[in-house]
């Protein structure tokens, strides 16, 4: 049977290959997380343009460059270093080191983002609901005004983080949420039921303007 990883990635790289057919280079947001990491692994050089297709991120871990709890450097490793993706085409977080702060980071951040938007975003979710570091209860939710947010105390390690806030994520054509897992049920129940709020389930406040779909094995969707 395939796996929830395979499908990930054969679907991610027809995207690709669809937006690339228009003669447009895609605009994607990558998410970190186990499922996400493992499609990573499964992309394949066939078909797509690896040369010619720009990355970001929905979050990252505000760790020293190189880290490998940083969501960049697992995605370098999955796949960014071996499909050849330019650096230029890499668009990256600033890491953490003595010369800035995270608030001047995620400033930072914001300043590269692409001006009209992203063709697909990615987003894991956790057990708690939380979708990039978005996470239940946390003021970043209501954040209307900045692009990108810096989070302190975030309920995952480590504590301080950066991520893309609603409107942000939001300005995307597809969101594709990544979910596998039998501990992300209840969540996954929770960010599809009629109601609910964003306070109890961040994921519930992002929607592609043209499609939203969940990938999930299973145990995701059991719920
Ligand atoms: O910390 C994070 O966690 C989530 C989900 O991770 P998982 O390992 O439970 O699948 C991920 O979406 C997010 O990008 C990451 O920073």
């Amino acid at each position: 049977m395939t796996s929830l990883a395979e499908r990930i990635a054969r679907r991610l790289e027809q995207r690709l290959v669809d937006i690339q057919a228009t003669g447009r280079r895609p605009r994607v947001a990558l998410t970190g997380g186990t499922i996400a990491v493992a499609a990573y692994r499964e992309l394949s050089a066939a078909g797509v343009d690896w040369s010619d297709v720009d990355f970001w991120w929905g979050d990252e871990r505000f760790v020293p460059d190189g880290h490998t709890d940083r969501n960049d450097q697992q995605a370098r490793d999955a796949f960014l270093d071996r499909l050849g993706v330019p650096a230029a085409h890499v668009h990256a977080f600033g890491a953490h080191d003595c010369a800035w702060s995270a608030r001047e980071a995620a400033d930072a951040y914001a300043a590269t983002l692409p001006a009209s938007g992203f063709d697909l975003v990615l987003l894991g979710l956790g057990p708690d609901g939380h979708v990039a570091s978005l996470f239940p209860g946390f003021p970043q939710l209501h954040e209307t005004e900045r692009p990108v947010a810096e989070v302190f105390d975030s309920p995952k390690p480590p504590p301080v983080r950066l991520t893309l806030t609603f409107p942000t994520l939001n300005d995307t054509e597809a969101v594709w949420f990544l979910v596998s897992g039998a501990e992300k049920a209840a969540a996954v129940a929770r960010a599809r039921a009629d109601d609910g709020t964003v306070d109890e389930t961040p994921a519930r406040g992002v929607r592609g303007r043209g499609e939203t779909l969940w990938l999930t094995d299973d145990e995701a969707s059991a719920g």
